[in-house]
């Protein structure tokens, strides 16, 4: 067992998604059974008060793995040593509200944390922004962290990734650890596309098991829209489904995919399958050895191309709009 416990910054730690979250980080879900973790909850000044009251809660389960809680409002403090971050909180959209404000309040977070994360965490950061917009709050972090790698930072697209297993298994009547390389494509939005091009369930592949018009009517809206759909019927965004994905993908960061078959994740672009170098876009991905990789070679047809170009277009112009803002 390694007795040294991984530092691990949860931001926005007092709402919803980091109350799903906490509990399984701390029982030793998102590092494994063998690391202990030493969880540095960061919220706003009017947050710490209910993260005290998680921090509460987490010592009373006494879990063995959970060697101390700090909570901070200040982000320096918040990511000094962290080795994990997982940027959670984020200003949502209010009523009234433009994509550029969304965009600049934002950019008025997760600047002071890429630069926090740049001057105080350990050398071997792994960040994971959940948040909204996820991908260009992850841009605009890693443009504010220029002595950490690039590719530590990284978007939230494993649940979309997960929905559309679910939504895949319930149609063909297979189970989901059948269902093998599925991909989301582009943004953690409307635009996104999950593609079934490449995905088998039990060997066979999935495009020849389900018909085209099931695919552009039924699976891509309904995954694409999944998020608004839960806020119709819970009255809430999805919190421990997006905790659960969270989750995975650090474990898989960390430990490893296997050659077996891959997952999605929103990385740094090197230019793979034509998107623009240096955005932070959903691919395919395996983790080896801690770093992800893209899975390179796959065939992209005509169909697919379009709907990869319309979700990368839309990452090419939030990445604009930030920019002018001066933000990257
Ligand atoms: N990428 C994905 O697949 C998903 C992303 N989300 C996004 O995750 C984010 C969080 O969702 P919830 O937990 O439901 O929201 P919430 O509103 O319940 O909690 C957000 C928390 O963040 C805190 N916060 C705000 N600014 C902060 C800052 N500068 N530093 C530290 N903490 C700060 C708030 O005080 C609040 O406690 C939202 O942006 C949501 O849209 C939600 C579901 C899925
Ligand atoms: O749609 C939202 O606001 C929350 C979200 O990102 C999701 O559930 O995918």
């Amino acid at each position: 067992m390694t007795t040294t416990p991984v530092n691990v910054t949860v931001t926005g730690a007092a709402g919803q998604i980091g109350y799903a979250l906490l509990f399984r980080i701390a029982s030793g879900q998102l590092l494994g059974p063998d690391t202990p973790v030493k969880l540095r909850l960061l919220e706003i000044p009017q947050g710490v008060k209910a993260a005290e009251g998680t921090a509460m809660e987490l010592d009373d389960c006494a879990f063995p793995l959970l060697a101390g809680i700090d909570i901070f409002d200040d982000p320096k403090q918040g990511f000094e040593g962290a080795n994990v971050a997982l940027l959670v909180g984020a200003r949502p959209r209010t009523k009234g509200m433009e994509r550029g404000d969304l965009l600049e309040a934002n950019g008025g977070i997760f600047r002071p944390q890429g630069e926090a994360i740049n001057a105080g965490a350990a050398d071997d950061i792994r960040v994971l922004v959940v948040g909204n917009p996820a991908n260009t709050n992850a841009l605009i972090a890693q443009q504010h962290a220029p002595d950490v790698p690039a590719e530590r930072f990284t978007a939230m697209t494993r649940l979309d990734h997960n929905r559309a297993l679910s939504q895949l298994a319930a149609k063909t009547g297979a189970p989901v650890s059948a269902i093998k390389n599925l991909t989301i494509w582009g943004n953690h939005s409307a635009t996104q596309y999950p593609d079934i091009f490449h995905a088998t369930v039990d060997g066979k592949p999935a495009s020849e098991l389900v018909d085209h018009s099931w695919l552009e009517e039924d699976f891509i809206p309904t995954v694409a829209k999944r998020g608004a759909a839960i806020i119709e019927a819970r009255g809430a965004s999805s919190a421990a489904s997006a905790a659960n994905a969270a989750i995975d993908h650090v474990y898989d960061w960390v430990n490893g995919t296997g050659e077996d078959s891959w997952t999605s994740a929103a990385i740094v672009s090197d230019g793979s399958y034509g998107v623009p170098e240096g955005l932070i876009s959903s691919f395919p991905v395996r983790a080896k050895d801690g770093k992800w990789e893209i899975v390179q070679g796959l065939e992209v047809s005509e169909f697919s191309r379009g709907k990869i170009d319309a979700s990368v277009a839309e990452l090419t112009e939030e990445r604009d709009a930030v920019k002018e803002l001066g933000l990257v």
